[in-house]
């Protein structure tokens, strides 16, 4: 009698050898592809470093751009039209910019979104953003493959952890400008920012769709109850509560909230101020609010990954997944 297995297979019965062998051959076939998929992705990376800091033609991807000047390395979202998802190349170049920019002759490193402007003709002469996401957390197609089968868990949670160490260990000091909505991984990183600057625009989530059964973020609970913020954390990651900018502000999550008029230049002539500080000078003071924190933060992302890897509730996540991605054929 067969039963569902891991990834919704169909899993043969004990002495079924015939179909228990193509259902081996065609996981290994899946985890193949998916190991391929990313290796291939981080050994391209790997070669396309730039030699004084990331440009955009050492990036593979142009949804994310980078680019230095005023001694600020700026990293910025750009795949508007999927609310900034982050997909699999994505991870891989935001990598790639971080230790690029770990080296470069920039002070400080900034993550933000492009915003696109468009002039309206109604009561506003001049321009207004669009309504873009500051992003909207994993691609969700990062995890399951065209025939909607989860991929090898076990190796994107390998990458995560590689991911997320990146910016633990970052040295310089490293700044969120988030003008727009925030979901998922790109709220749960906030808390590894030096600051986080929000206009009054923004709102922040973990999954806008808690029935996706995300794991919440372990990391972010343990960074949130240094600041003593384990209940409000644990509301958003448990319960998908939206968080305002201002609500977050006073939980801690977020530095300062500017108001949207004038974020972007209050924001960009405080960050030009700051880039031009004694670049060492900061570099050792990170260091050292770092030095404790930072061993237990690789520690507690590891048990997080850990968690994903053999935790995961496949079933309940993959329907969730195939839902959200299949729910405009319903509308
Ligand atoms: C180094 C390698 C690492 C590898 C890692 C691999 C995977 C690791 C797995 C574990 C990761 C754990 C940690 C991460 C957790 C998270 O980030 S969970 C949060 C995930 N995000 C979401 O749940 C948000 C999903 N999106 C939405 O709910 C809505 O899109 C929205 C953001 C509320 C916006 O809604 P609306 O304004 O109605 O716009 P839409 O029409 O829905 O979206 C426009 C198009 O964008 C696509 N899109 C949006 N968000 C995502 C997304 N997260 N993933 C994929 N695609 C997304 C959406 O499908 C639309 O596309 P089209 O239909 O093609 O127009």
């Amino acid at each position: 009698m067969a039963t569902e297995g891991p990834c919704n297979m169909p899993k043969p019965g004990v002495f079924d050898f015939g179909n228990k062998a193509k259902q081996d051959a065609r996981k290994e076939t899946a985890r193949q592809n998916h190991v391929a998929r990313l290796s291939s992705l981080s050994s391209s990376k790997a070669s396309s470093q730039g030699k004084h800091g990331a440009d955009e033609k050492a990036q593979e991807s142009k949804n994310i751009l980078v680019s230095s000047e005023d001694g600020i390395t700026k990293i910025t979202f750009n795949r508007p039209a999927k609310k900034n998802a982050i997909s699999l190349q994505m991870y891989f170049d935001i990598m790639l910019a971080l230790k690029n920019a770990s080296t470069d002759n920039s002070v400080i490193t900034v993550f933000t979104v492009l915003l696109r402007r468009i002039s309206v003709m109604c009561h506003h002469p001049w321009s207004r953003r669009t309504g873009d996401y500051y992003s909207s957390g994993n691609d969700l197609k990062n995890s399951i493959n065209d025939a909607g089968e989860i991929q090898d868990i076990a190796i994107s949670a390998k990458r995560l952890r590689e991911f997320v160490d990146c910016f633990i260990d970052f040295p310089k000091p490293l700044v969120a400008v988030v003008n727009g909505p925030a979901v998922g991984i790109a709220v749960t990183l906030l808390g590894l920012f030096d600051a986080v600057y929000a206009s009054d625009r923004c709102n922040v989530s973990y999954s806008i769709h808690p029935s996706r059964s995300d794991l919440g973020s372990l990391l972010f609970l343990y960074v949130s109850k240094d600041n003593g913020l384990r209940q409000e954390a644990a509301e958003m990651l448990l319960f998908g509560k939206k968080l305002t900018a201002r609500e977050a502000w006073a939980q801690g999550l977020v530095t300062e909230v500017f108001p949207e008029s004038t974020f972007e230049t209050e924001v960009w002539t405080r960050l030009k101020t700051y880039a031009k500080l004694p670049p060492n000078a900061m570099r050792v003071s990170k260091e050292l609010i770092r030095k404790h924190e930072k061993q237990k933060l690789h520690t507690v992302n590891a048990e997080e990954c850990a968690a994903i890897r053999e935790r995961l509730p496949i079933e309940e996540y993959t329907n969730a997944l195939r839902n959200f991605l299949s729910r405009k054929a319903k509308l």
